[in-house]
């Protein structure tokens, strides 16, 4: 039985509305950190900073003046909003979630609420509107990540300790609610909100307000699109109210993790959001450990398209405006891959097929095309392909040349072994399987 709850999730299931579908099929998103964070970029006289570049103002070596009059440095020389818009399409990228504001408070707007902002920079001029126009002109959707933590604003607090922490903290929601208000009337193109930084007391503590603004933000924009990092329950349940419901549009949790199988997602839409280097989000000069190569990428995104979920790469753009050499590479590399294989991403989803080792089944959502993505040629050059009962196989075609080497072996009941050509493959490629429900248990391929 379940607990009332007056500030958990109000809805049960996923959206299905137009606005989330078009979401759902968008499947591969950009995700950009830009900030003052990009001019010491992870470093500071001399010293490295191992955490995360974006987090440098709380490192013990980094005195917090100065980081915050880094403002009266910012001024991206060679920001050109248009080449960023033009790469991440070729990418094929359909949407984009800009940092509008990170946790060091500098906004990448003119705020009326805040002096801390870019108005205050050498640059001056609004960062923001000239990106959702240049991306939007690509048919790119924009989404504005905004974090509720923010250590500019004095009146924001961590945890509430007594009541002038309360008194404060009640002036600080008000300011959020202002910005949000003002971002929407500013960008109203914007598809969504991206929260971030609300693992704090202060915010968990206070599910009612964090639901009251869910709902005044959709009645100011309906159909605006909010993940589950935003909401607490009332009583400080995160993502999943205490009834276990997922509360907002889609699951929000998934950073720099995936999820293994079918059974972690529960049916609910999702999204995935990556680095590339192991934990870097905004510039960082040295890319130290593990740097994740396109091939990398791509099976990623794969493997969240096939179960059902949206996967987002992250690109820290340099303190000028420019992108560093590797993440140019990987755009260019997985721009090439989506150029052939892109119909198995965009609208795909979960085909409900038992999990083979060679890579990844991907459904055309609502149809009976189901596209096998193949991460791991195995030495037998055999694909093992079990087909749900019911269900034949009427064709398989490949997406290139030269990858599949005569028709399908039936090898057992609604199995097959689908032959490969013994050509060396650098990436994964594409088979794409068309199936039919029917009562008879049979095959198309005797
Ligand atoms: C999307 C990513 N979320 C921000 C983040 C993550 N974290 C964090 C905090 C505690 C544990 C694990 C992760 N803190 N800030 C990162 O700075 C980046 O913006």
């Amino acid at each position: 039985d379940t607990l009332p709850l007056e500030h958990g999730a109000h809805r049960i299931g996923n959206r299905t509305d137009a606005d989330m579908a078009r979401w759902r099929s968008q499947r591969l998103g950009q995700f950009i950190h830009w900030g003052l964070y990009a001019i010491p970029g992870g470093e500071w006289k001399g010293k490295t900073y191992n955490g995360a570049a974006e987090w440098i103002r709380s490192w013990k070596e980094m005195p917090q003046q100065e980081y915050d009059n880094l403002y009266k440095q910012f001024n991206p020389v060679n920001y050109q909003p248009e080449e960023w818009a033009q790469q991440a399409n070729d990418m094929g990228a359909k949407y984009m979630i800009i940092t509008t504001k990170h946790h060091d408070g500098f906004c990448l707007w003119p705020s009326k609420y805040s002096k801390y902002s870019v108005a205050a920079s050498p640059w001056k001029k609004d960062i923001i509107g000239p990106m959702v126009d240049a991306y939007n002109k690509k048919g790119i959707d924009v989404y504005l990540y905004f974090s509720i933590i923010d250590w500019n604003q004095p009146d924001w607090r961590a945890a509430l300790k007594t009541p002038a922490d309360s008194i404060a903290y009640q002036r600080f929601k008000v300011f959020v609610k202002n910005q949000l208000t003002e971002l929407l009337q500013r960008y109203p193109t914007v598809k969504g909100f991206w929260f971030d930084g609300t693992w704090d007391d202060s915010w968990k503590n206070d599910g009612s307000f964090s639901d009251e603004l869910e709902q005044y933000l959709q009645r100011l924009h309906p159909g605006l699109i909010i993940g589950s990092r935003l909401r607490a329950d009332e009583k400080g349940a995160r993502h999943f109210d205490s009834n276990g419901r997922l509360m907002g549009d889609y699951e929000q949790g998934w950073e720099r993790k995936l999820p293994e199988k079918s059974a972690d997602v529960h049916g609910n839409d999702w999204e995935g959001v990556m680095t590339i280097p192991e934990n870097q989000w905004g510039y960082n000069a040295r890319w130290a450990g593990h740097i994740k190569s396109s091939n990398e990428l791509i099976e990623m995104l794969v493997k969240s398209a096939s179960l059902g979920g949206n996967f987002v790469i992250n690109f820290g753009p340099k303190s000028d405006g420019t992108f560093r050499t590797e993440e140019v590479q990987r755009m260019q590399e997985i721009s090439r891959w989506m150029k052939i294989n892109g119909s198995a991403i965009y609208g795909g989803t979960d085909a409900g097929f038992a999990k083979q080792d060679w890579g990844y089944y991907i459904r055309k959502s609502g149809t009976d095309s189901v596209y096998m993505v193949v991460c791991n040629v195995p030495v037998s050059g055999q694909l093992r392909v079990k087909l749900p009962a019911q269900t034949t196989l009427v064709n398989v075609t490949s997406l290139e040349k030269n990858i599949i080497s005569g028709t399908p072996e039936l090898i057992g009941k609604n199995e097959y072994f689908i032959h490969l050509d013994h050509k060396n493959q650098d990436a994964p490629f594409v088979i794409l399987l068309q199936t039919s429900k029917d009562s008879r248990d049979n095959s198309g391929f005797e």
